[in-house]
């Protein structure tokens, strides 16, 4: 299973420009998780951040017990060992073909033969989809590929966590649904933590157990994917429809005036931008037939439904919704007795700034009505 990834109270600054502050939440071991957010959040931040490659000026990162913000070089070098990234552009090198660039981390971190190095490299590529590509230069290959080649690279030193950024950008609908399928397959075969970075709004509902946002400079929220998608938070709303009606401008955030005559204008008839009515919990991508099931999708839904009564009843109803018969009489769902047992504190639970919830207590955002988890918080 994959490692836990625990953020705490986190604030990256370049200058006098906060990028976001005081951001906590729980990366599930084996769980995926996508951060969304418009462009210029701070996303691709955020990641570099959790993996060390940036340095945020407080809080803590902390991964198998190492807080990666103040350890050493050398413990962060041997913490590094547990990743695998794919950033946006797959970050091949041009003049070596596949094969090469996907055996380099092995020809650099490790003593493998060759032999060993060829059973590893043609194996990650057959995950991938790239089966007989290995002579192909980056330069050869769509951008869909590049991208494959990319995570086929960040899986050779059997990552316990893998980042991705923006797996989506450059690609068609259809490409951005198999990388989506792809994603979705590695998590079912090698049960690592996933966190993607994306601003696609369509591999937000369908991929993720969990899904946080970033706007003004704060985690919105985080939490089990129902929670974001069930939302009445108008940022999280506008985001989910890529609506111009909300809070969110062409570049920085709207005042109030603004927001109100962008009202007037779609009162009056005229379109809001946004491309469809998808609303409410979607069901989640399945792994391919044959690959088993997802060892997340247990641990998740015993994690979910010891939490269920901390959450807003519209992702209570979305999570029982999605449970089979026997899910309910095993959690006890529909009996009037129901009562899900409290968790420890740093259990990845959704929780509110003032602390424990009881039942029927909900959580609060910022000057709304929802709220992102605060220090011990999460997913
Ligand atoms: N090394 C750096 N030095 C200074 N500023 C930086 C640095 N890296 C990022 N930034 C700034 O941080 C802000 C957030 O950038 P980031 O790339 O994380 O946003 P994002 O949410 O990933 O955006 P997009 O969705 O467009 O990729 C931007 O204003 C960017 O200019």
């Amino acid at each position: 299973m994959g490692a836990e990834v625990v953020v705490e109270g986190l604030t990256k600054s370049f200058g006098r420009q906060t990028i976001w502050r005081d951001v906590t939440l729980t990366l599930p071991p084996g769980e995926v998780s996508v951060m969304l957010g418009p462009s210029g959040t701070g996303k691709s931040v955020f990641l570099k951040s959790i993996i060390g490659l940036l340095k945020p000026e407080r809080g803590s990162c902390e991964i198998n017990g190492v807080d990666i913000v103040t350890c050493s070089e050398h413990k962060l070098y041997e913490i590094r060992k547990l990743f695998g990234v794919l950033f946006q552009d797959g970050a091949l090198f041009g003049s070596m073909n596949l094969y090469d660039n996907v055996a380099f981390p092995l020809r650099e971190h490790t003593k493998k033969s060759e032999a060993e190095i060829r059973k590893i490299v043609l194996e990650k590529l057959d995950m991938t989809g790239l089966n007989g590509a290995e002579k192909k230069l980056p330069g050869e290959i769509s951008g869909g590929m590049r991208k494959r080649a990319g995570l086929a690279r960040a899986l050779v030193l059997d990552p316990e966590i893998i980042l991705v950024d923006e797996p989506d950008s450059g690609l068609d609908p259809v490409r951005t649904s198999y990388i989506s399928q792809l994603l979705i397959d590695l998590n079912t075969q090698i049960d690592a933590t996933i966190l993607i970075v994306s601003h696609n709004i369509n591999l937000a509902r369908t991929v993720p157990d969990n899904i946080g946002m970033l706007f003004r400079r704060e985690l919105v929220m985080f939490g089990p994917r129902e929670v974001l998608l069930t939302s009445e938070e108008p940022v999280v709303k506008q985001f989910l429809n890529g609506s111009r009606l909300g809070p969110i401008g062409m570049s920085e955030e709207k005042d109030e005036a603004t927001m109100a005559a962008e009202q007037a204008h779609v009162d009056a008839g005229h379109h809001d931008g946004s491309t469809d009515d998808v609303s409410g919990v979607v069901p989640q991508i399945q792994p391919t037939p044959g690959l088993g099931e997802r060892s997340a999708v247990g641990r998740r839904l015993d994690r979910v439904m010891s939490i269920l009564h901390t959450l807003p009843p519209a992702a209570q109803e979305g999570i029982k919704e999605s449970l089979t018969e026997d899910e309910k009489a095993r959690y006890g769902v529909g009996a009037s007795q129901f009562r899900p047992s409290p968790r420890p504190r740093d259990s990845g639970e959704w929780r509110s700034s003032s602390g424990d919830l009881g039942d029927g207590e909900v959580a609060e955002l910022p000057n709304s009505s929802w709220r992102n988890a605060p220090p011990g918080g999460g997913a």
